[in-house]
């Protein structure tokens, strides 16, 4: 695999003017004006990114982070206020619904229009044109104009063209989605060959085990700025956990609606994993050995009939091992002020690789009352012998 840039992004930003109605004071304030006024809109902030050939990179990040918008600006179709795209070879995209395809023209114009704007002759398209029309399934309404298609129908004869066009990089926005499963599961095939055949994607989606699936890099946007880009893994942990935070932030602003209940509120005010080594801050246990888990919960009220569920995840939030008191046959006495709790985990048979505690504190009905997905982190080491989340003893033997 060559190591290129294809796509090189510098110092990009894109401000929108957003016009908004005005209040009725500002409006008699400003009598006779506009009842509108203008604001700038920051959709992305000095983003830099440089993509190599050959890689598939999954542009993750909240709702309104800037996602759409950058793909559309790798795309062409919208101008950045600031910074510049490179692209070398030629590029396919699949970004909102519709875009590309002329509402009034039938499907079949339309494959020819985008081709042609693609950079395809009338000849080459003739040649694709049935491979086309095959990969979208949609025959029957090839000569319908798609003003009359379904969203689905849409997609499927936009990523038909988009992949039959022989790209070099293609941009799929979340538009995926509204296909159906069979469809989506051929998309991602096309995608898997492109892989093969060395080409770039860009991938915008939700589906974060997707994203850890399909994709050699992720990069995270958040208020239209890079909040984290590298493998998968370490930047999906820091979406997920941003995602954590925005979560008990909103959990904060409901609580101190109503005071009392805030005060009173369980919950995990420490955890930790204390192993006998360490690596960088981080706990390491080697397979086999022992790691405890150290939890401080605090209770300003009295908590009755309660539970605590101690959990293990890999780094994208899969969980491997769950135990709670009350598997573990526990009843825990009523709690008022602070206490300490341990849970030992004396052989750990986890692969090598990092892990999360995650813990939550439920009530006696099985409620969450508090949840804490990256409590801490730990990581495992192995002889080497094997690769997986969780460690066997393996013996070959030739006979
Ligand atoms: N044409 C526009 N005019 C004004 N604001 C816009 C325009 N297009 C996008 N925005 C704003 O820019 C921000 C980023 O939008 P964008 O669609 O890129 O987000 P996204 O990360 O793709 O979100 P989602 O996950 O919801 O699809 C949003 O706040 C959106 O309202």
């Amino acid at each position: 695999m060559s190591t290129t840039p294809v796509i090189r992004i510098e110092d990009l930003s894109k401000r929108f003017v957003i016009r908004k109605e005005k209040s009725l004071k500002e409006r008699l304030l400003n009598f006779g004006r506009s009842n509108l006024h203008k604001e700038d809109f920051w959709a992305l902030r000095d983003v830099d990114l440089e993509i190599e050939a050959g890689t598939t990179v999954g542009l993750v990040g909240p709702n309104g982070s800037g996602k759409s918008t950058l793909l559309k600006t790798i795309g062409g179709i919208i101008q950045p206020t600031t910074g510049s795209v490179l692209l070398r070879g030629r590029l396919a995209a699949l970004l909102e619904l519709g875009a590309g395809f002329h509402p009034d023209l039938t499907g079949r114009e339309n494959v020819y229009l985008n081709a042609s704007i693609l950079g395809l002759s009338r000849q080459t398209t003739d040649r694709y044109f049935d491979a086309i029309v095959e990969f979208s399934g949609i025959e029957r309404f090839i000569d319908t104009q798609v003003k009359f298609y379904s969203s689905g129908m849409y997609v499927r004869l936009a990523f038909a063209v988009a992949v039959h066009v022989d790209p070099d990089i293609l941009l799929v926005d979340e538009v995926l989605a509204v296909g159906d499963e069979p469809f989506q599961r051929k998309c991602l095939e096309r995608i898997r060959t492109f892989q093969k055949e060395g080409r770039t994607i860009i991938l915008v989606s939700h589906g974060l085990d997707q994203v850890a699936e399909f994709c050699d890099r992720a990069v995270v946007l958040e208020n239209g700025r890079v909040a984290a880009d590298g493998a998968p893994e370490d930047a999906l942990m820091v979406l997920r956990a941003d995602f954590e935070v925005a979560r008990q932030a909103d959990l904060a602003r409901l609580a101190a609606a109503s005071p009392q209940d805030a005060a009173a509120a369980a919950r995990f005010t420490g955890i930790s994993v204390r192993s006998d080594d360490s690596e960088g801050g981080r706990p390491v246990v080697d397979e086999g050995e022992t790691i405890t888990i150290a939890m401080e919960v605090r209770s300003d009220a009295e908590l009755r009939d309660w539970s605590i569920e101690v959990g293990i995840a890999t780094p994208l939030g899969n969980p491997l091992f769950v135990t709670t008191t009350e598997m573990l046959g526990i009843d825990l006495a009523p709690l008022q002020g602070t206490r300490q709790f341990t849970l030992t985990l004396p052989e750990v048979h986890l692969g090598s690789g990092d892990y999360a505690v995650r813990t939550t504190l439920r009530s006696g009905d099985g409620a969450e009352i508090h949840y804490v997905p990256v409590g801490a982190q730990f990581s495992v080491r192995t002889a080497g012998s094997s690769r997986g989340h969780v460690f066997m003893p393996a013996i070959f033997e030739a006979h």
